[in-house]
């Protein structure tokens, strides 16, 4: 007896299954919450596998999961790219496989390129909730790719920022942005412009070097770091690493994969999880950094809900 063979979601029936990132804060706050209970939780979930492919500037990461609470497992199979200017595919490209836990089945071969974007930007709204200032009015955004505009959409939607600033290293594309999303959005001239007087930053950029100075920062700001996914990279300089309270998804995966606390030898205060399970306080009076890498759990239990949706034929 062979398997029944695997579905393929193409982005369309992605986009349609998960239309707005909100949909997933439930299950994704459930995920961090186990992730970050230990054997407990009964999440599986080592650090990523990441393949430089040196000759082109690429890598390619490979991030299996399981979750026992979900019965949910998935391996994405994502590759990160330098931009070449003129380049006509996305910098990131993404896909999810989601297998039957009970027997290694393949299920379902999806698009991973937008529960990337929108998956991300659900765990930056979540730290945000938790850790931003309470009466947050200015919203900055240092990059405009794909994330930026994940992260505009579901920070649109759960908070009621009074402004929204946006800076990009060309400039022409912070235009495009503020010209195509929905509400108004300020194009600055420069990152500093952009990050003076903001209560909360999203760095989105694939910047090597940092963007973001302490120098820069309202007391009290809440940044989510979203960007410099390397041990050699960063987006913060050392002094927003050294005098904010620092949280992140994973403590292992910060360890060894980001540039922003290796580098800077920062403290890490908590991950996320713990502050939505209530074993760590969020200190939202604080300057607080998220530093975010992503996690594969991120992407099991989006991709569960895409599928559980799908194949209930919605
Ligand atoms: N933490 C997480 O879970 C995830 C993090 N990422 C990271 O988020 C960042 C943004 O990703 P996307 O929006 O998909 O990429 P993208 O390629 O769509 O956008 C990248 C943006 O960075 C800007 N940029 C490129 N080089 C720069 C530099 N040296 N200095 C300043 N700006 C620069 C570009 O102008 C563009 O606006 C990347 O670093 C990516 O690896 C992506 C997916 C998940
Ligand atoms: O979590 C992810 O997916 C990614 N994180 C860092 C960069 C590549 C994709």
């Amino acid at each position: 007896m062979s398997a029944a063979p695997a579905a393929f979601l193409a982005s369309e029936a992605v986009e349609r299954h998960f239309p707005r990132a909100s949909l997933l804060i439930p299950s994704l706050e459930a995920a961090l919450a186990n992730f970050s209970s230990g054997a407990e939780g009964g999440v599986v979930q080592p650090v990523r596998t990441v393949v430089p492919v040196q000759k082109y500037n690429g890598f390619l990461g490979v991030m299996p999961a399981y979750s026992a609470m979900d019965d949910a497992l998935t391996t994405k199979l994502v590759t990160f790219y330098e931009h070449k200017k003129d380049s006509s595919v996305p910098s990131h490209q993404a896909i999810v496989l989601l297998f039957d836990p009970r027997n290694g089945s393949l299920k379902a071969i999806m698009d991973g390129s937008i529960i990337t974007a929108k998956r991300t930007a659900a765990v930056s709204a979540i730290a945000t909730k938790f850790l931003m200032p309470a009466d947050a009015e200015v919203l900055c955004i240092l990059g405009a790719g794909v994330q930026a505009y994940s992260h505009y959409e579901v920070f649109i939607e759960q908070f009621s920022f009074k402004e929204v600033r946006i800076w990009n290293r060309t400039k022409e594309n912070a235009v495009k942005f503020a010209r195509s999303v929905m509400g108004p959005v300020q194009v600055c001239s420069s990152a500093q412009e952009a990050v003076i007087g903001a209560d909360v930053i999203v760095t989105v950029t694939m910047a090597t070097m940092p963007i973001l100075f302490g120098e820069w920062l309202k007391p009290g700001a809440h940044i989510n770091a979203i960007g410099a996914s390397r041990p050699d990279w960063r987006e913060l300089d050392d002094e927003v690493m050294k005098n904010s309270v620092l949280y992140v998804d994973s403590r292992e995966a910060a360890l060894n994969e980001s540039g922003d606390v290796i580098l800077s030898r920062a403290e890490i205060f908590a991950e996320l999880g713990e502050v939505v399970k209530g074993t760590k306080p969020a200190l939202p009076e604080k300057t607080t950094v998220f530093k975010s890498l992503g996690m594969a759990i991120e992407d099991t239990v989006a991709a569960k809900l895409v599928y559980d949706s799908w194949s209930a034929g919605n």
